[in-house]
């Protein structure tokens, strides 16, 4: 007979940014993280992690809603069921609860690093093995002044923490963030990769001649220019301009890929266990991606350590990450909840060892950052 699962706690835990975080949707401040901790009757623990950002602002599941959903939805769907069986759990957290897919990441995050431990195999493991063990990540230069930017960037190039950029634009006007854009390139040159995220600000007319102005300044990628929803539009840019889009919004989960695809649409996408509602989702839609040609890329909604961790379990496990990655999101946070915080260098990530995730909870930190 199986373990069963006996408790499930979700803890919000509010950590302060190392500097505002200026998005075209909202700045930043602190980040909430939902931590979730699942306990079988063989008194094992998973946990897993949901995040978002600037509270509705980017979607529709706050820290608060995912607490909500899971105590009052999916605890009594889950507990006294075998913590083994994660296929069927997610049957029926889906049967019962349509979307809140940040929260259902954090269920199926706890699930595998559960399962992780029962079976003393790293998560990795469980998805048929690491292909890489150092994954590329890059840095968003967000402080909301270019110069400030600058510096940052050469700092981190020198360090060899990054060599790749993404900027986050589309809050002010188009030129302005042309401008903005184009001091940045122009002062790290080809020593790195320079990206922009306009986070669905622009209109279509807004987007094309964006694009133009960003690809003569030398931007290699352009992510969801357009609102998330209109396909359309993001097919004609893709179509128009040799500058590459990545879909953020526009796809949650492996049925908004297909659509996505079918419609036409070429370019990379932005793969985040956050939209798809787990680990397991998230590789589903890139599988999804990798048959229409579409590029790979490992997304964050500024996850923290045990967050960051489970998807960068998922994306090791790719054939090819194309874009490489964002899973910087443990060094935006000023402090870490875990005993061993993750270890970058050159220019990427180290993927932990140990059984599940390979991350514990320092219990005093969760104490002091956790909201009473
Ligand atoms: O991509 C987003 O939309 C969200 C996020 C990822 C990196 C970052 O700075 O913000
Ligand atoms: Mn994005």
């Amino acid at each position: 007979m199986s373990a069963t699962i006996h408790s499930i706690e979700a803890i919000l835990v509010d950590i302060p940014t190392i500097r505002p975080h200026q998005l075209s949707m909202a700045t930043m401040a602190v980040q909430t993280m939902v931590i979730v901790r699942m306990l079988d009757t063989d008194g094992l623990e998973g946990i897993g992690e949901a995040t978002t950002i600037g509270g509705l602002a980017y979607g529709p599941e706050s820290p608060e809603s995912v607490k909500l959903t899971i105590d009052t939805y999916f605890a009594p769907l889950l507990l006294g069921q075998p913590a083994d069986a994660i296929n069927t759990l997610r049957v029926r957290l889906n049967r019962a609860a349509r979307g809140n897919n940040l929260a259902k990441s954090a269920i199926e995050t706890a699930l595998l690093d559960l399962l992780g431990k029962r079976l003393n195999q790293p998560l990795h493991q469980l998805l048929g093995g690491a292909i890489r063990q150092h994954i590329p990540v890059l840095w968003t230069l967000a402080s909301g002044d270019t110069q400030t930017d600058i510096d940052e960037a050469k700092r981190l190039l020198a360090e060899q923490r990054h060599c790749d950029f993404k900027l986050k634009i589309g809050s002010r006007p188009l030129m302005d963030d042309v401008r903005h854009v184009a001091a940045i390139k122009a002062a790290v040159g080809d020593r790195a990769s320079v990206r922009v995220d306009v986070n669905q600000a622009w209109d279509e007319s807004t987007a094309a001649r964006g694009m133009a102005e960003l690809q003569a300044a030398g931007i290699d990628l352009v992510e969801q220019p357009t609102p998330m929803k209109d396909y359309p539009a993001l097919v004609r840019l893709a179509q128009k301009f040799h500058l590459p889009i990545l879909a953020d919004e526009a796809v949650a989960d492996a049925s908004d890929m297909f659509t996505l695809a079918s419609a036409g649409f070429a370019g990379a996408i932005a793969l985040k266990i956050a939209k798809a509602g787990g680990p397991l989702q998230a590789l589903k839609v890139a599988n999804v991606a990798s048959a229409a040609g579409i590029g790979l890329y490992g997304g964050t909604l500024l996850e923290g350590t045990i967050g960051s961790v489970a998807s960068l379990h998922a994306w090791a496990t790719l054939d090819t990450l194309h874009w490489g990655t964002e899973m910087f999101g443990p060094l935006l946070l000023k402090d870490d909840i875990v005993e061993t915080p993750l270890h970058f260098h050159n220019n990427g990530v180290a993927l932990p060892e140990g059984p599940g995730l390979g991350v514990t909870i320092n219990e005093d930190k969760l104490a002091e950052y956790r909201r009473h």
